[in-house]
């Protein structure tokens, strides 16, 4: 893939659907009574991971392309696979289904891609564990391959060390089959979908501060399902538009979940021109459009419990920090090294590249914004953020910058490539 500056951007566009409560609708509608009927699907690979492997536990399932409908079979209704589960590239599938697979009846054996089998599973396998579950790492390294036994469970407190979703999410979803009641904190709050979700699904869930209670589910019940404009994918837009002189993006639809929306504040707090116009609820998740219009940006720092609200988007930030005058701290993000690249390490090295100047730290990066960039070779290491993070900056560049395994994009934006130069007016 090689890019070069286009000019500004204009006009308007609507990105793709939530990536998590994609996966999400798919998962509470196979456990649920009756047909899910979900609008506004993400079909990005991680996603239809995730179908996959419903489908494969006997779970009917029709993808007709902007809807997908989920012939739910109960919360008792899933049926031993006859192969492997795989879950591909997707954190979320692999962690999330761990804490529905631990109550089952029958064993299952899951993995996913050469990314997935390095990142750490103890993390759900601890807290699963401490709820009667039996779950093994094959290779004993505390990654997929997973081999999980069914078994009875029982309600726990679980304080969890790291503000991570998927944790928060496997251990509630064990918790709809557990005796008693299930509770998780968090040090920060991370994002409640589902918890949102699984309340409009018919579940007892609370929140009081960082910790979420669960009661045990008789029942959860199929639901019709809207999916908003995926937040993370649109930051690539929001981005685009600050950076690059002479542009204005309207993007439409956009989900603003308050555990979602860290990026428009940190916008804000670099001197971005931001507006967010037609806000209103949908189903339980908010959403607005957003407008942008390029702007002199400014250094600024991120640290502390803002950035579970903004982890996907680190990246984006900080080369968008790069093309800021001043500096930028970036703190309390070493979750990043433990995504689908060492993104602290990978980000640092690709913009350092392009000519900016950027130091690692142990859990984040600084970033002396300011300094010209110029086109380079990036190595995406198959990190769907990676890619579209340079993608983006490419366009501030001088010369040619090339992504190397660009398409890795389909994870979550299948076509943002082509939605990137609709926007620059090249096939306009
Ligand atoms: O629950 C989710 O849908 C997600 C949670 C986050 O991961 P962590 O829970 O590991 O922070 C995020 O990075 C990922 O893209 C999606
Ligand atoms: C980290 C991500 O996803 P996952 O954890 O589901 O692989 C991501 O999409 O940036």
């Amino acid at each position: 893939m090689e890019l070069r500056k286009w000019g500004p951007l204009r006009g308007e566009i609507t990105v793709p659907g939530d990536k998590s409560i994609s996966h999400r609708a798919v998962m509470f509608g196979s456990l649920a009574k009756g047909t899910t009927e979900i609008h506004g699907f993400l079909q990005g690979a991680d996603c239809l991971s995730t179908i996959s492997c419903f489908e494969k536990m006997g779970i009917s399932i029709e993808n007709r392309g902007d809807t997908v409908l989920v012939q739910g079979r109960g919360l008792h209704g899933l049926t031993r696979p006859e192969t492997i589960l795989d879950c591909g590239n997707s954190g979320t599938t692999t962690r999330l289904i761990s804490g529905i697979l631990s109550a089952q009846n029958f064993d299952v054996t899951l993995t996913g891609d050469v990314s997935i089998q390095k990142r750490p599973m103890k993390r759900i396998i601890e807290p699963l564990s401490q709820m009667g579950a039996d779950i093994t790492s094959i290779h004993g390294n505390g990654c997929a391959p997973l081999f999980i036994r069914g078994k009875s469970l029982h309600g726990i407190h679980y304080t969890s060390p790291v503000a991570s979703a998927q944790v928060k999410s496997a251990v509630l979803l064990a918790g709809l089959y557990a005796e008693g009641i299930t509770k998780v904190t968090e040090p920060f709050v991370s994002r409640n979908h589902s918890e949102r979700m699984l309340k409009l699904f018919g579940a007892s869930v609370s929140t009081e501060g960082t910790t979420v209670s669960i009661c045990p589910a008789g029942q959860l019940y199929g639901q019709k399902v809207m999916v908003p404009g995926d937040i993370s994918s649109a930051a690539y837009f929001i981005a685009a538009g600050l950076m690059i002189p002479g542009s204005e993006i309207l993007i439409k639809n956009v989900g603003i979940n308050p555990t979602r929306d860290g990026i428009l504040h940190v916008c804000r707090a670099m001197g971005a021109d931001l507006t967010l116009l037609n806000v209103r609820g949908q189903e339980g998740e908010p959403t607005a459009d957003i407008l942008v219009r390029y702007s002199r940006l400014h250094g600024t720092d991120i640290a502390g419990a803002i950035i579970p609200t903004l982890i996907d988007e680190l990246p984006m930030i900080a080369a968008m920090a790069a093309v800021a005058e001043g500096e930028t701290r970036i703190s309390d993000a070493g979750e990043l090294k433990v995504k689908e690249s060492n993104r602290i390490a990978v980000m640092a090295q690709n913009l350092t590249a392009m000519g900016a100047d950027v130091t690692e730290t142990e859990d984040g990066m600084i970033i002396r914004g300011g300094k010209p960039l110029r086109g380079a070779a990036i190595e995406s290491h198959l990190d769907h953020r990676i890619a579209m993070t340079f993608a983006v900056a490419s366009q501030c560049a001088e010369g040619v910058t090339e992504i190397r395994s660009g398409e890795c994009v389909s994870i979550s934006y299948p076509c943002f490539y082509e939605d990137l130069m609709n926007l620059s007016g090249k096939r306009r």
